[in-house]
């Protein structure tokens, strides 16, 4: 990396990897980025540099991190090593809960650390190592800005029915109330669409960021109307190791009947459900899909039916749909589960190009289509560094 030079460094500590990028300032131009992917199944660092260059770090056999912090860990003093004298103006890092209290990036300080400590119930996969990835960053890096950047924030300021449950008002006034997730990958994807499809972007679109953690959010004029993650980050579609949409009588007969307490039902639904608890096998859907299993099967089976049931649903409460993206690990890279939750659209006007999906293409629609589907790669971290730099700026 060129030495004398300043930059941004961005973390993006997801619930099965994390995520990492260095940007030149104030050009934005990405240096170094990368990710340790599959933490805690077999744990791989892949990055690139900016002349593209890549380079893969892989542990021997039962030496690789197998927690977010020995992973995180590893992280910053790999990073630390790559610097060469680039100077860093600010970390920026995602922070997946904001509550009622932040709705854009801000400079963290220990008040906020400790407000945003007490929304880890509700994030138990993301918010403590998101916090970690900040006092991490902070050990390191003294007296430079840690920013924290919103999941919820590009959701925030929705209308009373939109972000509501349907229980006793004062709950709505604590907080308990659906904030939507996945903000950062959605924001970027607005921008994306604003430039290359502006059309549609000021129509009604439905983008599917579906990953070890999946959501979809229906956004109109590139505003969030509705998504499928509400208070905490199980809700909606079924994930890696979530539950996704349950009937919360499931959770009084866990209480009442198995006699389980809070820890056991939390164990259970954010780390044994998902495509990991109908399979048995694993939550990464490319274990799954080279799996002969009957199970495994049966996970993809109900991952594609809630995907197209969650999608007709988006498309009801926007009462339309000019276009669909997939984004995310599964979204940008799984050609049969898109071809899949596709297929099952042609009721709403959806007509897949078989080669073009096969391909991987942006556009994997047919010209025919009514709705157009796209294939657009997620860049949170992008999204990240964007903040950061306008939060500097000000
Ligand atoms: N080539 C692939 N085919 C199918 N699924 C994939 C592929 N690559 C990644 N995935 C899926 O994407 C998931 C990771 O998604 P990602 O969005 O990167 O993670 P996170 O949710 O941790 O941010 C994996 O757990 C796996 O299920
Ligand atoms: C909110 C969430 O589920 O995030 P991720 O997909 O990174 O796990
Ligand atoms: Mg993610």
């Amino acid at each position: 990396m060129p030495s004398q030079s300043k930059g941004y460094l961005t973390l993006n500590v997801g619930s099965s990897s994390i995520k990492f990028a260095v940007f030149d300032a104030p050009s934005l131009n990405r240096l170094l980025g990368g990710e340790l992917d599959a933490i805690g199944a077999s744990t791989v660092l892949v990055a690139k540099s900016a002349d593209d260059g890549t380079i893969r770090h892989e542990w021997d056999s039962g030496k690789a991190p197998d927690t977010h912090a020995g992973a995180l860990a590893f992280l910053i003093d790999w990073l630390v090593a790559r610097l060469d004298g680039l100077q860093i103006l600010a970390v920026g890092h995602r922070v997946v809960h904001g509550g009622l209290s932040y709705d854009r990036p801000v400079v963290v300080d220990e008040a906020i650390m400790s407000k945003l400590a007490t929304l880890e119930p509700l994030a138990p996969l993301h918010q403590p190592h998101n916090l970690a990835g900040i006092r991490a960053a902070q050990s390191v890096f003294h007296g430079v800005a840690q920013i924290a950047c919103f999941d919820t924030a590009f959701h925030s300021h929705q209308p009373f029915v939109k972000d509501c449950f349907a229980l006793p008002r004062d709950l709505y006034d604590e907080g308990v109330r659906r904030y939507g997730f996945h903000g950062l990958s959605y924001e970027y994807i607005a921008h994306h669409l604003e430039r290359d499809f502006p059309l549609h972007a000021s129509g009604r679109v439905v983008i599917a960021h579906l990953g070890n953690g999946a959501s979809m959010c229906a956004m109109v004029n590139g505003h969030s109307a509705a998504s499928t993650m509400g208070f905490s980050a199980l809700d909606g579609l079924p994930m890696g190791s979530r539950c996704g949409q349950l009937d919360p009588g499931v959770m009084l007969y866990l209480m009442q009947t198995r006699k389980m307490d809070v820890n056991a039902i939390s164990n259970m639904l954010y780390k044994d459900s998902g495509l990991k608890g109908i399979s048995g096998i694993s939550n990464d859907m490319r274990t799954l899909e080279a799996s002969d299993e009957q199970s495994a099967r049966d996970a993809i089976e109900y991952f594609v039916y809630r995907a197209k049931r969650e999608l007709g649903a988006l498309a009801a409460a926007i009462e339309g749909l000019d276009a669909i993206v997939f984004t995310g690990g599964i979204g940008e890279n799984s050609v049969m589960v898109r071809e899949r939750i596709l297929a099952g659209l042609g009721w709403l006007g959806v007509e897949l190009d078989d080669r073009a999906n096969r391909e991987s293409q942006t556009i994997i629609s047919s010209p025919r289509s009514r709705v157009l589907c796209l294939r657009i790669p997620t860049n949170e971290e992008h999204m990240i560094a964007q903040h950061v730099q306008t939060r500097m700026q000000t």
